[in-house]
């Protein structure tokens, strides 16, 4: 199948989170089943910083209402996957991907509307005619759309699938103000009583299947209270939605060859995770305590990670004899509060606001616990990095991570971390309380949960087998 896989970041290349993760091991995953698979995204600074790529075709130019747009197609090659990259500096040459760091962008609707019809034409002026034009997320909900009104002919058997990484962001904006939609009367249909229009509403209202990244999580879009409030929209695609559950690059996430570690080990020798240990909490300025219990929490600093119901109980937690470290860039509100707290416990609690690939190894490693309390979590990837490092992992059981965490309650023989259900303070701090005993008084069954942690395989090739069937059902027909 030849498929164009249409999405804003991608590891490596630019990356905020997990969607960057997806963006790369999927389409990598697919090529390996033999399929044709290009992605577009945008010519971020971050990547032409990195890399100066040369332009593939001559200067495209794209007619929205009175303006013109000029840009350019870069190319490079991801382990043997494409990557057309649109090059529109006055939209992309920005020092952040969404936002200056404290706010969105104001023309963000501008610029991603425009990426998801200069990702079509790129796909005609490379003349790849696509069977599923794969979109990720709001910032290229529009594409299902921006096809189905195509009037070239070009599309005329292509097929649009829209993955769902985050139900929660869905690029709402004031329609008045996206000139570049302007000639696109019709999406006047789509106008809340506000006027504002919505990205990933109607990338589902107009995409031939949507998927989420968990089975779990697309049941939880079905329902009212997970729906983030487009409850009527996924009940009325309901026979189209579907989830399939992202993998975990055993490749790059392996710690027994894992060049970011002072010292690589597997499940059948641990001495080396000790020492990973050692070194963070050296690295960090944690006392270098070896039976200390080490919770690492790594991740954006949002709301939908949890700090809602972590962040009044910190202080309650860090009385026992426990070390947490937090390493995570986001909402200056939560790092404050971080930072303030870290200072009353300096021996106890690290923060680093930081986003470094070599931590997040380390953190992985040198962790005994990783932390993922979430108030909603589409697939999450960190749970699964954490336990093929050995490190056990505490979550809330929401989404992808009651697909993926077995809870040592419910499954004593088959556990592999520890879950909790409401989304309060007090279940996230008995639930971290269940663990501490857990580790203090049955090291060697801790041990035991380690290594059936590290077994547990969620492979790129098993999500890209389900992708595959998911384009397959996206085809007409006959077909
Ligand atoms: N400070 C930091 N330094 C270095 N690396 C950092 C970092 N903070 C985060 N990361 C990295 O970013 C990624 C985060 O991935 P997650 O899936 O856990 O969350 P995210 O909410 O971004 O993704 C959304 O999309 C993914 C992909 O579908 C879903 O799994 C998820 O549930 C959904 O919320 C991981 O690779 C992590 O290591």
């Amino acid at each position: 199948m030849k498929i164009l896989f249409v999405v804003s970041e991608v590891e490596d290349l630019a990356k905020t989170g997990g969607l960057a993760d997806v963006a790369k091991s999927l389409p990598i995953a697919l090529k390996a089943l033999g399929h044709d698979v290009r992605i577009v995204k945008p010519y971020y600074k971050q990547l032409a910083d990195k890399f100066k790529l040369p332009n593939l075709t001559d200067e495209q130019h794209l007619q929205a209402g009175d303006k013109e747009y000029r840009f350019n197609i870069k190319g490079l090659e991801l382990e043997t996957v494409p990557v057309y990259c649109i090059d529109y500096p006055e939209y992309f040459h920005r020092a952040g991907l969404y936002s200056d760091g404290y706010e969105a962008f104001g023309d963000n609707a501008e610029r991603f509307a425009f990426f998801s019809k200069a990702a079509l034409q790129a796909a005609v002026a490379i003349d790849f005619q696509p069977d599923v034009v794969h979109c990720n997320d709001w910032h290229t909900a529009l594409c299902p759309y921006f096809i189905k009104r195509d009037q070239s002919g070009f599309f005329a058997r292509t097929h649009t699938l829209l993955t769902i990484h985050n139900g929660a962001y869905q690029g709402v904006h004031r329609f008045a103000d996206i000139s570049f939609l302007r000639p696109h009367g019709e999406l006047a249909a789509q106008i809340d009583t506000h006027g504002n229009l919505n990205f990933l509403k109607t990338g589902i209202q107009f995409a031939d299947k949507i998927n989420a990244v968990s089975p779990n999580y697309a049941r939880e879009l079905l329902t009212p209270l997970g729906s983030h409030s487009l409850y009527h929209e996924f009940q009325h695609r309901a026979n189209d939605v579907s989830g399939i559950l992202n993998g975990c690059d055993y490749q790059q996430w392996d710690p027994a060859t894992d060049p970011h570690l002072p010292a690589n080990y597997t499940g059948e020798s641990l001495p080396g995770k000790g020492l990973c240990k050692q070194a963070l909490q050296k690295e960090v300025g944690l006392p270098e305590k070896p039976d200390v219990p080490l919770i690492g929490m790594l991740c954006r600093l949002t709301e939908q990670k949890g700090f809602g119901y972590l962040l009044p109980v910190l202080n309650q937690l860090l009385q026992h004899n426990v070390q947490l470290l937090v390493i995570g860039t986001g909402d200056p509100v939560i790092s404050d509060v971080l930072q303030f707290n870290a200072a009353q416990f300096p021996d106890k609690l690290v923060f680093r606001n930081d986003f470094s690939t070599r931590m997040a190894h380390l953190l992985e490693a040198g962790s005994d616990f990783f932390l993922m309390p979430s108030l909603f979590e589409p697939c999450g990837l960190n749970q699964m990095y954490s336990l093929a490092y050995g490190t056990i992992p505490i979550v809330r059981a929401v989404g992808g991570l009651r697909d993926t965490v077995l809870d040592l309650q419910t499954l004593p023989e088959q556990a592999t971390g520890f879950m909790f259900e409401a989304p309060d303070s007090s279940a996230l701090l008995n639930c971290v309380r269940r663990a501490m005993l857990f580790y203090y008084e049955y090291p060697e069954h801790f041990k035991q949960m380690q290594k059936r942690a590290m077994r547990q395989k969620f492979t790129w090739y098993d999500a890209a087998l389900n992708y595959q069937a998911l384009y397959q059902h996206c085809q007409p027909m006959d077909n």
